[in-house]
C-alpha cells in the first residue's frame, strides 16, 4: 500500500517539550485521524508535515517527494487546513481567494463558489467579522478549492456546530469517493473518526503509540471490568492502566484475547471509545513515570 506521506526518526525539540524518534505513515486513499491529549505533539507533526517546521533531526517526504527540491510541487498537491487564522483579515473572502488563487495551478473557482454556497459565506464580508465557525469554513472552502490530493487539517471541527460537523464529514466523506484523495486530520472529538475514519494514528507526550485501522484498534483493545480480588502482581501486567474503586476496577487491555484467556468468565469485557485508549494511555504513562523516579 502505498504512502503519502512518510515520517522517519524525527526528533523536534522545544523547551519543556520533545517530539521523540517519531515514525509513522500515512497511507494513500484513507482517512486516517490523529489523536492525542492537548500539548502532545499534533500541531507540531502536521507543521512539520507542511515544511512550516524543520526537523532537527530525521526526514519526512509527501508524495515520496522532500522539501528541499520539490517544494512548489508537494504544496500544489495539499488541502491545508489550519486552526488559526491564515487570511488577512482587512479583506473580504472574494479578495483573499484571488490572492490565494494564484498559487494553484487547478484552482477552481466554480468549486469555490459552490462551497461557499453550502457554507452560506458572505464573500464581501471583511474576514474579521467572521465568527470561529465562518473562519474555519472559509479556510475549508479555499482548502478544498484546488482539487488537491491529499487534504491535511489541524482541528477543522472545533469551533463548529454539531449539525455542520456532521455536514463538514459529509463533504469528507463524498471527497473521498473520487478514490484518490487522502485526508489527514487531527481532532479533539473522537467520535468524529468513528463515521469516517480509516486508520488512527495516536500520539502521547511525543511519541508515536500507534498508528492501526479502526477496526483492529476494536479487536486488540477492550475495557475489563471486575473485582479487585483478581487483581494481583502478575495479573496487573495484563493493563496498560487500571482505576480502582471500592467496588472493583476497570482497565484497559491492548491484548483482548490474552485477557480473555486469564479472567474468562470473572471479567466483563466491553469494547473501548478512542477516549477510553486515550484516558488510561496517559495515566499508565504517568504511573511509569511515577515508579521510574
Ligand atoms: N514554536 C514553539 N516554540 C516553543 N514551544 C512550542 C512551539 N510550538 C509548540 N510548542 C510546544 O510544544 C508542545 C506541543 O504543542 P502542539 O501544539 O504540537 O500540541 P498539540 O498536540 O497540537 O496540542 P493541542 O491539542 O492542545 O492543540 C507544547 O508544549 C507547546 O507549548
Amino acid at each position: 500500500m502505498e504512502n503519502v506521506i512518510e515520517i522517519k526518526n524525527v526528533h523536534k525539540s522545544f523547551e519543556g517539550f520533545q517530539l521523540k524518534d517519531l515514525t509513522l505513515t500515512v497511507k494513500k486513499g484513507f482517512v486516517t485521524g490523529f489523536i492525542g491529549g492537548n500539548g502532545v505533539g499534533k500541531s507540531t507533526t502536521i507543521k512539520l508535515i507542511m515544511n512550516l517546521l524543520q526537523p532537527d533531526s530525521g526526514t519526512i517526504s509527501v508524495f515520496g517527494l522532500n522539501y528541499k527540491e520539490h517544494e512548489k510541487e508537494i504544496k500544489q498537491r495539499i488541502g491545508f487546513v489550519y486552526d488559526e487564522n491564515v487570511f488577512y483579515d482587512h479583506l473580504s473572502l472574494a479578495e483573499m481567494k484571488e490572492i490565494v488563487k494564484r498559487s494553484y495551478v487547478n484552482w477552481d473557482d466554480q468549486l469555490f463558489n459552490d462551497y461557499v454556497k453550502i457554507f452560506n459565506l458572505p464573500l464581501t464580508k471583511k474576514i474579521k467579522s467572521f465568527s470561529k465557525g465562518m473562519m474555519m469554513k472559509a479556510s475549508l472552502s479555499i482548502a478544498l478549492s484546488h482539487h488537491a490530493e491529499l487534504i491535511i487539517m489541524d482541528e477543522p471541527t472545533s469551533g463548529l456546530d454539531p449539525i455542520f460537523r456532521r455536514e463538514l464529514l459529509d463533504i469528507l466523506h463524498q471527497l473521498m469517493q473520487d478514490g484518490n484523495k487522502t485526508i489527514f486530520f487531527s481532532t479533539h472529538i473522537t467520535t468524529d473518526l468513528d463515521t469516517i475514519a480509516d486508520y488512527i494514528t495516536f500520539i502521547h507526550q511525543g511519541e508515536h503509540i500507534f498508528t492501526k485501522e479502526l477496526y483492529q484498534i476494536e479487536e486488540e483493545y477492550a475495557i475489563v471490568k471486575g473485582g479487585l480480588d483478581l487483581l494481583d502482581r502478575e495479573t496487573e501486567k495484563e493493563f496498560i492502566s487500571i482505576r480502582k474503586s471500592n467496588y472493583g476496577f476497570e482497565a484497559l487491555t491492548a491484548n483482548k484475547v490474552r485477557t480473555e484467556e486469564v479472567f474468562g468468565e470473572m471479567v466483563l469485557i466491553e469494547k473501548p471509545t478512542l477516549e477510553d485508549i486515550m484516558y488510561y494511555t496517559k495515566k499508565g504513562a504517568e504511573q511509569y513515570v511515577q515508579f521510574n523516579t
